[in-house]
């Protein structure tokens, strides 16, 4: 009866019924929109004979709360198992994990052909620091901007920073030296400290110093936090069309997440300040900035804000990835006791005195590089594929608009292309190995994916993986002190690394100088 006293409330309650029927139809068109689409992508879409789970066929709800738990990598492993070489993961989505799909998918035919392109709808970078650069770059762009970018990464550039990068690893090694007799260390802070400190170093002209002082730590969380968030939002853009997702509440992020973008837009800008002054000055540091600096002054084909574009960039592809690679290629050779010996004996025995650690050197130890490549193999550290979008005029499947993707993580781990694809063995990569590998199909395992837009940067991320484990190895006996598997964490486009304690002991009669 209180509604009948209260004129106000009586004028809600008939706005109420005049909105309920209004309300009510959109509802169910909505509703009947979305079966609708549903009972199409079943049974019509041109998709539709693809094998995979109907959940997924029917709408991209799965594939995103995939992605948004964390669990979209190992999820798309599980399919490949079950469904086979091709599976549709969305409703217009193809995974594969066949190796002959990567120079299709990634690569070009022939020179007049262009690769299939990026899907740009799904990245919500357009104010970012990162717009101009490599990774959001059209192909007119791309092309003009990674033949540069090519020189400053080139090996003789590489050569030039070696003794930048030995520095970083000497500072590593005292940090972990200093906690060794206080207990289990936690190399994952630590490795993601170098890789930071490196890419300072390489492309702002000053490391971050993350190694040496703690107040200078929490950009690496930060940056991993932001990623979290990112990866979040494009998910959920694959959901409605951009035009539409900017007016949707959910594209307006919480006041916690909008602080934590905000402070990686802050730092970046502070550390691409660093930059916009070296390239005013000029000065030759023999790292990957001076190098780049130095050839665009001869072929002027990047504007300053591509520079500082492509810097902030190597922060964030050039530092996790690193950090994870380094921590697979410990726990694993920690889980393979015949590994870790015949690794330890060689570095050991081969390299009587520090100095002989180089790069050079290095390179020619193939069952180092066979531990790297297996373990690689077995946390690709960009886990869970590279979607790209077919042409309008070929390799479209019926015609459709159709976002392909070989899922790294899935084909790595998949029976179909190696013997025991979840077992670490570094022999699998030698020469000469054993007759029961003859079926590994070693090219299923790109962890730098292949073509015009591989991974920059390789050989300065194998560089750095050689040299830190090489000493470490020789310098500390190694044991890891989890009871939990390493591998088994989330990923949200990256791994979200756990600690990894790990019991070192420092052998006598090596030191650090
Ligand atoms: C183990 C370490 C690394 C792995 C596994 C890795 C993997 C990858 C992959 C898979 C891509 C292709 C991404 C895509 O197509 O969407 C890529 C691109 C890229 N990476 Fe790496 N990366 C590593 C380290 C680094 C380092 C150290 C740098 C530089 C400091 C770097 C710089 C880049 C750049 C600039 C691109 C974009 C290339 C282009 O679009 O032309 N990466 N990386």
């Amino acid at each position: 009866m209180s509604h009948l006293i209260s004129g106000t409330f009586v004028l809600e309650e008939w706005q109420a019924f005049n909105y309920c029927p209004l309300m009510l139809n959109l509802l169910a068109l909505a509703i009947l929109y979305a079966l609708f689409q549903t009972a199409y992508n079943l049974l019509y879409h041109p998709l539709h004979r693809f094998p995979g789970p109907k959940c997924f066929a029917a709408t991209p709800l799965p594939y995103v709360f995939a992605s948004y738990s964390g669990c979209l990598a190992t999820r798309l492993h599980k399919l490949h198992e079950r469904y086979g070489p091709v599976v549709r993961t969305a409703p217009n989505e193809l995974s594969f994990i066949d190796p002959s799909a990567w120079p299709t998918i990634y690569g070009r035919k022939n020179r007049s052909q262009q690769p299939f392109r990026k899907n740009y709808d799904s990245f919500n970078e357009t104010r970012s620091q990162i717009r101009r650069s490599l990774y959001l770059a059209n192909e007119e762009d791309h092309a003009r901007a990674r033949k540069l970018l090519n020189l400053a990464f080139s090996p003789e550039a590489l050569r030039a920073q070696e003794p930048l990068l030995q520095g970083h690893v000497h500072e590593l090694l005292n940090g972990i030296e200093s906690e060794t007799d206080v207990g289990p260390v936690d190399l994952e802070k630590w490795f993601t400290y170098f890789a930071f400190d490196v890419v300072g170093e390489t492309s702002f002209g000053e490391p971050f110093n993350c190694v040496k002082e703690p107040s200078h730590r929490a950009w690496p969380r930060m940056l991993s936090r932001a990623r979290k968030i990112i990866t979040g939002i494009s998910g959920l853009k694959l959901l409605v069309p951009s035009s539409i997702f900017c007016w949707m509440p959910v594209s307006q992020n919480s006041p916690l997440q909008r602080t934590v973008l905000q402070s990686v837009v802050n730092r970046l800008n502070f550390d691409l300040q660093k930059v916009e002054k070296r390239i005013v000055s000029k000065p030759d540091r023999g790292d990957v900035l001076s190098a780049l600096i130095r050839v665009n002054e001869e072929k002027k084909a990047l504007d300053n804000t591509e520079i500082m574009a492509n810097a902030a960039l190597f922060i964030l592809a050039g530092t996790e990835t690193v950090a994870t690679l380094l921590c697979a290629v410990i726990y694993l050779l920690t889980q393979n006791s015949v590994a870790l010996d015949r690794l330890t004996r060689e570095m050991r025995e081969v390299f009587q005195d520090e100095s002989q650690l180089t790069l050079h050197n290095l390179s020619k130890m193939t069952y180092l590089t066979a531990c790297i490549d297996e373990a690689l193999r077995l946390v690709p550290p960009v886990p869970e594929g590279l979607p790209r979008v077919t042409p309008p005029e070929g390799e479209s499947i019926c015609g459709c608009w159709v976002a392909v993707q070989i899922s790294t993580l899935a084909a790595s781990w998949s029976t179909s292309n190696f013997v025991r694809p979840l077992s670490y063995e570094p022999e699998r990569w030698l020469e000469n190995k054993s007759s029961c590998y003859a079926s590994d199909n070693m090219q299923a395992s790109q962890p730098f994916s292949t073509g015009p837009r591989n991974c920059l940067g390789q050989s300065l991320a194998l560089s750095e993986v050689r040299l830190v484990i090489a000493n470490l190895i020789r310098k500390f006996d190694i044991e890891c002190t989890m009871q939990k598997s390493w591998i088994e964490q989330p990923t949200y486009l990256l791994w979200e690394k756990k600690p990894l304690l790990v019991k070192l002991t420092p052998l006598q009669s090596f030191s650090t100088q």
